[in-house]
């Protein structure tokens, strides 16, 4: 599969990225809003014309300023699909799909049996002859990436392409997609704010925060053990960051000691991951032996998945969640403002080296 070098450095958007795509198929860039996802995409595509930038895909230097070689976006052969699918209003869908191979010299024959074999291969055939004025945002976000995939891009950008769609209608895409790119040779960045993106289509993923990657790996490895604060907030773990002063024993920046399991050397930066499952939470005295006990104030309450999420800020300003049934909420009369202690076993936390 082709590789892909992207460095992109854009003072004035905070941006600095200097990454590269070489193993199997869909990297996610996540982060949050304004870190600069959708940035990189527009460098790479060529919507954007950084002062500093080089991209290469496999032997081909797309963008490579300090050499000045700056290929416009349609020699790039990088399709780009956002979540508002432009289709041409005045063409059919078909030749909406064929359009692309034709603007590439593809002859008219072939573009249109081109379009057919991705209509078919998309499930949608039946639209063949409606108008781009004529489709639902499913169907048109189907089109749009039958018209992507026909021009035969070595790089496929998708930015949130699932995120105006409804969640079933989403979920239908994706698995299109998902079948589609599996398997494929199509190198694809995908910029995304669902985790069900991730789970579902992502082979490998890169987090953006302040316009830098601050984690990159494996999509498992970063559902299972995220460690920056982001991966954390985005996979539902608590993240408590500080330095090894003990084997399993984290110091915060206000003092605090989060005991856990792991091996680390003393003095090493580490971050402490638990999940809201495994925090209790008191108001008054803790009972029972845990290890970890934090002064905390509560934040806000949410519902989540038929409990009560808590989350409450600690000492060092660090957000930290908690599952309570709704009953022990509604006794303890927890509320935003309450002063509680969490307090989690050691068991139920996992020391990793920081990012
Ligand atoms: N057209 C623009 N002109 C100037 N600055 C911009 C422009 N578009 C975005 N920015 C700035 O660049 C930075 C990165 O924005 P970008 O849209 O790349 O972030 P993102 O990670 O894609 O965010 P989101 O998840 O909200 O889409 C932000 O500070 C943003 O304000």
């Amino acid at each position: 599969m082709t590789a892909l070098q992207v460095r992109v450095e854009i003072p004035e958007r905070g941006v600095a990225v200097d990454e590269t795509f070489d193993g199997a198929g869909v990297s996610a860039l996540v982060g949050p809003n304004g870190a600069g996802k959708s940035t990189v995409l527009a460098a790479v595509a060529g919507l954007l014309r950084p002062r500093r930038c080089r991209v290469v895909l496999g032997d081909r230097v797309l963008v490579d300023t300090d050499a000045g070689t700056w290929l416009p976006p349609h020699r790039r052969r990088v399709a780009l699909l956002g979540q508002d699918p432009l289709a041409f209003p005045h063409l059919d869908v078909r030749g909406n799909v064929a359009f692309g191979p034709r603007a590439q010299g593809v002859p008219r024959r072939e573009a249109g049996s081109r379009a057919d074999a991705w209509l078919e291969r998309l499930d949608i055939a039946h639209l063949a002859g409606r108008r781009g004025s004529e489709l639902s945002g499913g169907q048109a976000q189907r089109v749009a990436l039958a018209r992507a995939l026909a021009c035969r891009p070595d790089l496929l950008l998708l930015d949130e392409p699932l995120s105006a769609l409804d969640v079933e209608v989403a979920a239908d895409v994706r698995h299109v997609l998902r079948d589609l790119l599996h398997g494929s040779d199509t190198r694809v960045l995908l910029v995304t704010h669902d985790l069900l993106d991730v789970v579902s289509l992502a082979h490998d993923v890169a987090v953006v925060e302040g316009g830098r990657v601050t984690e990159r790996g494996p999509a498992v490895t970063l559902l299972d053990a995220p460690r920056s604060a982001f991966a954390a907030r985005f996979v539902g773990r608590n993240l408590l960051r500080g330095t090894v002063i003990a084997p399993g024993q984290v110091r915060l920046p206000d003092g605090l000691v989060v005991h856990g399991r792991g091996d680390l050397p003393v003095g090493g930066e580490a971050v402490a991951l638990c999940d809201p499952a495994d925090v209790a939470v008191h108001v008054g005295p803790v009972t029972g032996s845990p290890r970890t006990v934090i002064p905390a104030v509560v934040t806000d309450l949410a519902t989540h998945a038929g409990a009560v999420r808590l989350w409450a800020c600690t000492p060092s300003g660090v957000r930290v969640g908690a599952d309570v049934t709704p009953l022990a909420c509604a006794e303890l009369g927890l509320r935003a403002g309450t002063a509680v202690t969490l307090a989690v076993k050691a068991q139920g936390v996992r020391i990793l080296p920081a990012p």
